[in-house]
């Protein structure tokens, strides 16, 4: 349904408001399939490109080179008006922080009739049917129609948000962070919903998160990211046991509670500037397996059985436990 190739994204460094000649690599050489109906969880630290990954999947950001494919045609060789209107029609967006991506002066009646009156779906009366409709998908009473999104709580901001995501019937959710601005106390009942939509109507979803107990409960496959590099994507049944990268392997350990009380596997350094990722493997300055093979050359993709890719010169052996991978790193 989506495809990415080859897709890199390279920003003008900002320094203090200023554009510097440096230059950040925030995606380099994607390559990523969305099949209908399966849900791909995206993980990583801050800054590697969760974001930009999401964004260009969406159309949202046009990749530096390389392209994207949606249903079949290049998003960037058409005009623009007919990508808007494919991807308008075919991916729906949901982000962070529903008080922003909202229009707070519009009723939300007004914020979920906008996809449709501007895609001309419909006649108004089936307008204001799809309008109800969507309303109750996202479990919210009628009434909230009349409501500004500033009167609503952040949960039912973000339910609004869904819904208009979804008013064109996307065959695509794309989710970027969808709990993260939330309380605690309502971020399961958001995914929850995501879940449900997903059953219910058959999405595809794309689901990007920091919490990576989530997105394994999410998800069909889990995408690891570092450093603008997509490193590995497995089922998500296979991570972080089966996981052949040192990188998802150590960032998995990180999370509490997911396999054992034991300390994380230790990574030395910090993870370095994305204006000037190290060549080769960027995630060798930080790999206790790294050698001299991982500075000349990124590693060219390996399958692991099916649905599982992984880039890395010396990967994990599958099955290696938490404590087999410390005490190696010792
Ligand atoms: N418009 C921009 N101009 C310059 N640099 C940018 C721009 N957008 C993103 N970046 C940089 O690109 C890199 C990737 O950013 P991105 O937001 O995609 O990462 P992320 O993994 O989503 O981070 P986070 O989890 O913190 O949201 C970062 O180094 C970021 O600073």
């Amino acid at each position: 349904m989506l495809e990415l190739r080859d897709a890199h994204v390279v920003h003008k460094a900002r320094t203090g408001g200023l554009f510097s000649r440096d230059r950040v690599h925030a995606l380099t050489g994607a390559d990523l399939t969305i099949a209908p109906g399966e849900t791909v969880g995206v993980v990583g630290e801050s800054g590697c490109g969760k974001s930009t990954l999401a964004r260009v999947l969406v159309g949202l950001q046009r990749p530096t080179s390389g392209t994207v494919t949606l249903h079949g045609r290049d998003l960037w060789a058409m005009k623009d008006a007919e990508r808007r209107h494919l991807v308008g029609t075919s991916v729906g967006m949901v982000f962070q922080d529903p008080s922003t991506a909202l229009n707070r002066r519009l009723p939300v009646r007004q914020v979920l009739r906008d996809p449709l009156d501007v895609h001309r779906r419909g006649t108004p009366a089936e307008r204001d049917a799809r309008v109800r409709e969507l309303l109750g998908l996202v479990g919210l009473p009628a009434s909230v129609a009349d409501a500004l999104p500033g009167q609503l709580s952040g949960g039912q901001r973000q339910r609004v948000a869904v819904a208009r995501a979804l008013a064109l019937e996307p065959a695509l959710l794309v989710a970027d962070e969808p709990t993260s601005a939330l309380d605690v106390s309502v971020r399961a009942q958001i995914l929850n919903l995501l879940l449900g939509l997903k059953e219910r109507l058959g999405l595809a979803m794309v689901f990007v998160s920091h919490d990576i107990q989530t997105v394994r409960r999410m998800s069909d496959r889990v995408v690891s990211m570092y450093l603008g590099r997509i490193v590995e994507q497995a089922p998500a049944r296979a991570v972080p046991l089966r996981a052949r990268h040192p990188y998802t392997r150590a960032l998995f350990s990180a999370t509490p509670g997911l396999i054992s009380p034991i300390t994380p596997i230790p990574l030395t350094g910090a993870v370095p500037s994305a204006t000037r990722p190290p060549g080769g493997c960027p995630f060798r300055t930080r790999c206790w397996r790294a050698d001299d093979t991982c500075a000349a050359a990124w590693p060219a993709a390996t399958a692991d059985g099916d649905d599982h890719l992984f880039h890395c010169h010396h990967p994990v052996a599958a099955g290696a436990t938490d404590l087999d991978l410390i005490q190696e790193r010792l």
